[in-house]
């Protein structure tokens, strides 16, 4: 008998596709017809892989044009396209949350929640977010299905995983935070960085890279963005690594990077918080 359900809830367990742990256990109950249900894995992506390139690339290029300064100093002729990119930067440099309001439209910022005793949220602070948007990046360390993450896990709501097992730590600190600096600092192609580091300050120098702060929507509050995940393509611009807000944990992990962006579920508003469902459920 014991069997039996416990074989139940591991099949039911298994089958959700992002959980933060420990907290899903322990709410899901309280959320359970928020739950977000989706009939294959494949059908679980709102938008194509390459509309969330388009405008992380759009950020980027922005970003780069105005902190592109710094690494003009790394330049060597065999690079003379980043030259020349940076050479058009002239001098205007502009802020992130600048650089987002022009190119996507919208500002996000992390500020105290509207919800009682959760701590910090995401809101729209400027300009509007049209359904089908990328509205924020979940940045963190990505662990393998097969790497350990014990320790960092302890006491951690900020580890999301994704539906093929892959988990990324969103901590900001402790532990986290001491692994993801370790290993950013790690990796670099050249002259370049491979990852940001800024999202674990409070001004993240990719300003998308605030999603591990996205509460839990409930049934009062509907969830208005929804979790999906981005390998980032091979022909991704190396000079623009250096705003992807996730490192791997293992140097030789020879999958390509996995990011998790949110994306907007209807239109949102200036003023409005995001709310995600911590609970997906793939039949
Ligand atoms: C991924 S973190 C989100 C950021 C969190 N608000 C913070 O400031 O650290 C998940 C944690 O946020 C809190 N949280 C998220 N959604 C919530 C909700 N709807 N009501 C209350 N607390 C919530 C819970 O403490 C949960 O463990």
């Amino acid at each position: 008998m014991f069997t039996v359900v416990l074989r139940r809830f591991q099949n039911k367990w298994k089958s959700y596709r992002h959980r933060f742990v420990p907290w899903v256990v322990f709410n899901l109950s309280k959320n359970e017809k928020t739950l977000r249900n989706v009939t294959e894995r494949s059908k679980d992506k709102l938008v194509p892989d390459e509309e969330v390139s388009r405008s992380l690339l759009t950020l980027f290029r922005a970003l780069f044009r105005s902190h592109g300064f710094h690494q003009r100093q790394f330049q060597t002729p065999f690079m003379p396209q980043l030259t020349s990119e940076a050479e058009q930067v002239g001098g205007d440099p502009v802020c992130g949350q600048d650089a987002m309001l022009q190119t996507l439209g919208f500002c996000i910022e992390r500020k105290p929640s509207t919800l009682p005793f959760a701590g910090s949220g995401v809101f729209v602070t400027k300009g509007f977010v049209p359904k089908g948007a990328t509205v924020a990046m979940y940045p963190g360390t990505v662990y393998q299905p097969y790497e350990p993450i014990l320790l960092q896990s302890i006491r951690n709501p900020f580890v999301f995983r994704c539906i093929d097992g892959i988990l990324v730590d969103g901590n900001d600190k402790g532990i986290s935070r001491m692994v993801f600096k370790s290993c950013s600092g790690r990796d670099r192609i050249g002259p370049f960085l491979t990852s940001d580091t800024s999202w674990l300050t409070d001004t993240p120098q990719n300003p998308l890279a605030v999603g591990q702060y996205v509460n839990n929507c409930s049934d009062e509050r509907p969830a208005n963005v929804c979790y999906q995940e981005y390998d980032v393509p091979d022909k991704f611009p190396i000079e623009l690594h250096q705003y992807l807000p996730n490192v791997n944990y293992s140097q030789g992990t020879q999958r390509r990077l996995r990011c998790v962006v949110l994306v907007s579920l209807r239109d949102i508003s200036a003023g409005e918080e995001l709310f995600s469902n911590y609970y997906t459920i793939v039949h």
